[in-house]
């Protein structure tokens, strides 16, 4: 062990270790997917011809908010995530960053957010970033120590950012911006099921409430994901159905193939419930999300 102070290079290497921590608490993969919906609702919203800057904005502030929720969710579960191995090496559980620190970088991540939201694209984006922040940490994160019900105001909430989206650039939610919130609402089921039954044992130990916990068969989780994905499927097509011009054929069909696979992943998982049909369920979602939006770019409808 050391007693001398530290030389330069062990310092950068502290302070590197530090900022890749600060880095991890924000969740960045989950952030990255989420933004690319933010900037996709955006896009489609504007019938393809967005105020770049606006668009710009509501990604820079709806990352800064979604930021902040996640680090708070991990202040608050420090405890589960300690028990349960997929999270216990985590900055907070393994002591690499106090929970003060954490809670106190979230809460300026959040501030920062939610005015820079406000100064830069109006309150409606802004007042649905607090809500949305409300219903991640103070209600879906208590939550899921209580009841598997949980996964579904954690899918509210991960959904939400897409009208965060849709309302920087137009104010007026229709059957499109309704659309797009249900399909990332309804994803969420297939998404999230598989990654459950996966860690089933690890959410038990955890004392999560999840449908793989609650009933160990995994009939129900397995009866969520087929539903998710049938409503999934009807969703995604909606937005094909342009009632100005005609209806976009090319992709409600290319919609009805990638939701098919979805819900051929789902029902194989249901029938199944094994280590590789979860697996392949969660791949099929990971892949799905960005290529089922980007036909929303590529093959406009008419908004
Ligand atoms: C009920 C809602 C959701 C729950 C409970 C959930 C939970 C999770 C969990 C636990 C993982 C880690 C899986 C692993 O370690 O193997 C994960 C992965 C992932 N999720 Fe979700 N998720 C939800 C919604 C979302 C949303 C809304 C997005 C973005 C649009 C998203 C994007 C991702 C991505 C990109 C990954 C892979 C990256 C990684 O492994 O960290 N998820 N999700
Ligand atoms: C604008 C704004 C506030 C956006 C926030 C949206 C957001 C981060 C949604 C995530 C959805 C979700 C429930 C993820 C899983 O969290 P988890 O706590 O179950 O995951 P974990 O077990 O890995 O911690």
């Amino acid at each position: 062990m050391s007693t001398g102070p530290a030389t330069l290079t062990e310092r950068r290497s502290g302070m590197k270790q530090q900022l890749s921590d600060y880095l991890e608490l924000t969740k960045p993969k989950i952030a990255l997917l989420l933004l690319v919906c933010v900037a996709i609702a955006g896009f489609y919203a504007s019938g393809g011809q967005p105020d770049i800057f606006r668009l710009v904005n509501v990604i820079i502030g709806t990352a800064l908010v979604a930021a902040s929720s996640c680090v708070w969710n991990q202040c608050l579960e420090v405890n589960a995530d300690r028990r349960m191995a997929r999270t216990s090496r985590r900055p907070i559980p393994s002591g690499r960053l106090s929970r003060y620190g954490s809670a106190v970088f979230g809460t300026m991540l959040g501030s920062v957010g939610v005015a820079y939201l406000l100064a830069t694209v109006g309150w409606m984006p802004a007042l649905i970033g607090v809500l949305t922040w409300v219903l991640y940490v103070c209600i879906y994160t208590p939550m899921k120590q209580w009841t598997p019900w949980n996964t579904t105001v954690g899918a509210i909430a991960g959904a939400l950012p897409m009208l965060m989206g849709w309302l920087a650039v137009n104010p007026t939610l229709d059957i499109k911006a309704i659309s797009l919130f249900a399909i990332l609402f309804f994803w969420q089921f297939p998404h999230f099921m598989a990654i459950a039954w996966l860690y089933r044992e690890d959410y038990e130990k955890g004392g999560m409430q999840m449908w793989s916990v609650v009933d160990r068969s995994g009939t129900k989780a397995g009866l969520q994901a087929v539903s998710g994905a049938m409503a999934l499927l009807l969703a995604s097509v909606v937005p094909g159905l342009s009632y100005i011009a005609m209806p976009n054929i090319t992709y409600m069909l290319l919609s009805l193939f990638g939701g098919t696979i979805m819900l051929i992943a789902s029902l194989r998982f249901f029938t199944s419930r094994d280590e590789r049909t979860a697996r392949q369920l969660l791949f099929a979602s990971l892949f799905y999300l960005p290529i089922q939006l980007g036909l929303l770019v590529i093959l406009p409808s008419g908004v």
